[in-house]
């Protein structure tokens, strides 16, 4: 038990080395120019749960990475500090272009400009 603590919420998590973080960055950077929507977003974030129903109840397919659920989600969070100067989740792109997160995608969408981007796509 203390061993599970530990290791859950205590372990010193292993820093990437310039390369691997110039690796991750290069990963990122192709999903955000490859995929006409890009979320990353965490299982357990409410703005993340908002994002991910708004974008489907206007039927817009995201590709989503719940960085919580991978081993490299704390580097692809940090590589996507490093290319947006967002750390928090959700991390939205449309057609390559940032959004930013949940609160400026629904901006957006109150304003009517959400619909131009996704009919752009
Ligand atoms: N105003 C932001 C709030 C996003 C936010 O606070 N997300 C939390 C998770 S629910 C977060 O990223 N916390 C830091 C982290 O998980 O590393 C939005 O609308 O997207």
């Amino acid at each position: 038990m203390i061993s599970w603590l530990y290791q859950t919420f205590f372990q010193p998590r292993k820093l990437l080395s310039p390369e691997e973080m110039s690796a991750t960055v290069d990963k990122v950077n192709a999903w955000i120019k490859e995929k006409p929507i890009f979320v990353a977003s965490k299982t357990y974030c409410p703005y993340c749960q908002a994002t991910l129903k708004t974008l489907d109840e206007l039927k817009a397919d995201a590709y989503v990475v719940q960085l919580n659920t991978i081993d490299d989600g704390s580097d692809i969070q940090d590589a996507l500090y490093e290319i947006t100067g967002q750390r928090t989740v959700p991390n939205i792109f449309i057609g390559g272009k940032h959004i930013g997160g949940n609160s400026d995608l629904q901006e957006l969408k109150a304003s009517g400009k959400l619909d131009a981007l996704l009919s752009d796509l």
